[in-house]
């Protein structure tokens, strides 16, 4: 079963079409990352999934169950770490969690969760005087309350320095082993390629692309780069480079010592034996892969949408 099914999903805001027809599955069990640039309607998608927002049309089902019609029991089995600080300044990150623990009914310990998002040396505190970052962890541990069967995460990196960027990622990870979905918006993309099974990314309110990391980077034509220092190279060799069956792009970078940077789909080999042809010799060369980052570009800007039919 499905944990998260959007269906044909619709939403404007008076004139404003925020989402247009968006359909796709989270699959139980899966880390799915959200990507899509400002305003393409993630924070949209996911209030509709919470029923925070109701639709113009279309259905959404959480967990087996209609969003709109047992958003109860869809919370109650659900963490949510909401988009921006949402914390109480006059109470303490411990009277937090206890207000989330009542409401999930469980009996844990406040502690425990705040040990677990590095914030225990705090639990005292009121919130008030939380940095950003601080905040974002007590709301994160609020959002692991009652071992829920799916967590939902609005941009969760906000506001934290690398260190709990990186304990985000692995709490992910600890959540996701647990049997937990984990269903979480970001713009930062070394953390949706270090933790997500599959990716969707929303441009102008519909799904452009939604594939696993490595589907998605041999999507984007020009996949691979070659970075390929050579001793010369002139106008003729470059042109004949470019004109190579698997090239999708070739470029000439740095004047003493020039490195022939090529976008290739298929084999290396041809682009080395073209120079070597030539007389010109290859002094190094590497290879670098599309990161997500490159894929993300592809497919959410105008000027790079070399992206293959599907
Ligand atoms: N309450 C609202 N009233 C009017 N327009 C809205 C409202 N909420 C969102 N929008 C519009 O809907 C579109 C999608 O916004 P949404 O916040 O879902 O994008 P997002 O992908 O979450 O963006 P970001 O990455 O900046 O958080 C935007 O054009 C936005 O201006």
């Amino acid at each position: 079963m499905p944990a998260i099914t959007v269906d044909n999903l619709t939403k404007s805001y008076g004139q404003e079409l925020a989402l247009q027809d968006l359909s796709f599955e989270v699959q139980e069990g899966e880390v799915f990352g959200f990507l899509g640039p400002n305003g393409a309607g993630k924070s949209t998608t996911i209030n509709a999934i919470l029923d925070f927002i109701r639709p113009t049309s279309g259905q959404v089902e959480v967990l087996g169950f209609d969003a709109q019609a047992h958003s109860r029991e869809i919370r109650a089995r659900t963490g949510v770490l909401p988009e921006g600080v949402e914390t109480y300044n006059r109470l303490t990150a411990r009277q937090h969690l206890e207000f989330a623990i009542e409401s999930k009914g469980t009996h844990e310990d406040p502690e425990a969760l705040l040990e677990r998002v590095g914030l225990a040396d705090a639990i005292d505190k009121k919130a008030g005087g939380f940095s950003k970052g601080m905040s974002q962890r007590l709301m994160l541990a609020m959002a692991l309350v009652g071992e829920p069967d799916l967590l939902i995460l609005d941009e969760p990196s906000t506001g934290l320095d690398p260190n709990g960027a990186r304990e985000m990622r692995d709490l992910v990870r600890e959540e996701n082993e647990r049997g937990a979905t984990v269903f979480f918006s970001s713009h930062i993309m070394e953390q949706v390629e270090a933790v997500c099974d599959r990716v969707g990314i929303l441009r102008n309110g519909e799904m452009v692309a939604i594939d696993t990391v490595g589907g998605l980077r041999d999507s984007v034509s020009s996949g691979t780069s070659l970075h390929i220092a050579v001793d010369h190279i002139d106008d003729d060799a470059l042109q004949a480079v470019r004109s190579l069956p698997d090239v999708d792009n070739a470029t000439v970078e740095g004047d003493t010592q020039p490195t022939l940077v090529v976008a290739v789909d298929g084999s290396k080999t041809a682009v080395l034996g073209e120079l070597e042809d030539r007389g010109i010799e290859v002094e190094d060369f590497s290879t670098e892969e599309a990161s997500l980052d490159d894929v993300f570009r592809s497919y959410t800007t105008d000027t790079e949408a070399e992206v293959q039919a599907p």
